[in-house]
Formats: structure tokens, sequence, C-alpha cells
């Protein structure tokens, strides 16, 4: 039997690192807002039932707008307002799919592309749960407060962490209500889920698939959304 999926597309952000007066996921990246180019992606697969878009309390009508002007607006497509933190924010869609399967994403991670999120889908199938990742590149130091090198890790099993996050719908909520219950923040879902003792599997993914975070991500997606653009 087929399964079902819903997809969390977190857009709840205040963006500090960004610095701007505007919250980062609604800065235009080729006049569309850069959650919107995001919601493109998932919107070009079907399999995708429900998509939960999690925003600002004060952003949910200026986003129903936004998803309406972009031809994005179909019966799939709901936005619901998150909380003070990411993991606050993926625990509030959650609560709103009721499929088999999940895919949790950042909005400000334009550049995914349709074929890796499908990867992940099928792996999550296969496995329970699956991310989409990068092996590291640089050689990773870890370093003391005090600024001094205290281990080289072995690179050859390091891996960049990105999203989409694929999971059963029914473990990754369980897993959510655990890290509440137990004031655990982690710094992706999949944590969360290893901490219930199940397997997560790798896909490799793209280096292209970046988050924007800091001011010089912006002029990278730029460069990027040019070079799309001229294909
Ligand atoms: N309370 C929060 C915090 C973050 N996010 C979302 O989680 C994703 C990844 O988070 P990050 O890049 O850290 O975004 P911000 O928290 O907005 O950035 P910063 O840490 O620089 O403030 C973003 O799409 C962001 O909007 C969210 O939905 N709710
Ligand atoms: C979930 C994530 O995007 C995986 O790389 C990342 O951990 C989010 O981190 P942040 O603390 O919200 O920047």
């Amino acid at each position: 039997m087929t399964k079902s999926w819903g997809a969390v597309i977190v857009a709840a952000g205040r963006g500090s690192r960004m610095k701007t007066s505007e919250s980062k996921q609604f800065l235009l990246l080729q006049d569309k807002p850069i959650f919107i180019h995001t919601l493109e992606v998932f919107n070009r697969i079907p399999m995708i039932k429900d998509i939960i878009v999690v925003t600002g309390a004060p952003d949910v009508r200026r986003c129903e707008e936004w998803i309406k002007q972009s031809g994005l607006h179909d019966q799939r497509t709901f936005v619901v307002s998150g909380g003070k933190e990411r993991q606050d924010s993926v625990y509030a869609g959650l609560q709103k799919l009721e499929t088999d399967y999940v895919l949790i994403h950042d909005g400000v991670r334009p550049f995914v592309q349709r074929d890796h999120i499908e990867a992940c889908m099928k792996a999550a199938e296969q496995f329970g749960a699956a991310v989409l990742a990068v092996p590291v590149k640089d050689t990773i130091k870890q370093v003391s407060t005090d600024g001094i090198i205290t281990a080289t890790p072995d690179r050859s099993s390091l891996w960049s962490i990105q999203t989409p996050q694929a999971f059963r719908l029914s473990d990754v909520k369980e897993a959510h209500k655990l890290a509440v219950e137990s004031g655990f923040a982690g710094t992706d879902d999949a944590m969360l889920v290893e901490r219930l003792g199940r397997q997560v599997k790798i896909v490799e993914g793209s280096y292209t698939n970046i988050k924007i975070t800091t001011p010089e991500d912006l002029d990278y997606a730029a460069f990027m959304q040019k070079g799309e653009r001229e294909q």
C-alpha cells in the first residue's frame, strides 16, 4: 500500500544572524520571499498530501497572502503559528498532520532539489527515518573554551546534516513529546528520534542546499538564483 506523506516547512525564526529588520525567510530572492521558493519545490511533489508552513503568529496572514499570490494556494497548503525555538515550531506543525510519514524542512533552504527530497522519502520508507546530508570537506577540530585544539575526529565518518529530514509521523511526534517532557533541546529533529534508539539513514544530498543564515549566504543565494534562471 502507498504511504501518505506530509511536510512541515518551518519559517517562524527571527533570523538574528542575518541582522536584517525583516525576518530572513521573507527577504526577496528574485521578487519572491525565500520561503516561497522553498515551498515551490515541495509543491511539485504530488506524493505530498499536506504541506504545513509554520510561521510567527503575527506573520500568518501575510504568509497566506504570499502563498495565494504565488499560485501555491491549494487544498493541501496550510499556515500555522510556531514557537520560540525551531523545535517548538516543528512540534506545532507536526500536530496538524495525520499522514503516515513527514518531511521536515527549513523554510530558508530554497535550493533543495526535488530528486533529493524523493530520495529521502524512499529511504525513510525503507529505514523508518532519513536525513539529507553531505560529507564534511574541511578537517574538523574539537576546541576547548580557551581556543586550544583537543581532538581531530576522523573526517571519513563526519557528515554535515541538512534538511529535509523524513520520519514516520508517529515516531517523530513521540520523539518531540519526549523531548518536551524531559526538557531536551536538539539542533535537529533526527537527534530527538536518535534518543528513542531508532536508526536514521543518511541520504547524500548536495552542497548547494545551503541554509540561508548570515549575510554572505544571501549573496550566494542571489548568485545561485541567477544561475538557475540562465539555465
Ligand atoms: N522559533 C523558530 C526558529 C527557527 N525556525 C525556522 O527554522 C529554520 C532554521 O533556523 P535558523 O536558520 O536558525 O533560523 P533563525 O532561528 O531564524 O535564525 P537565527 O538563529 O540566526 O536567529 C528557519 O527556516 C527558521 O525560520 C522556526 O520555524 N521557528
Ligand atoms: C536542522 C538544521 O538545519 C540541520 O542542519 C540545523 O541544525 C538548524 O540549526 P539552527 O540552530 O536552526 O541554525
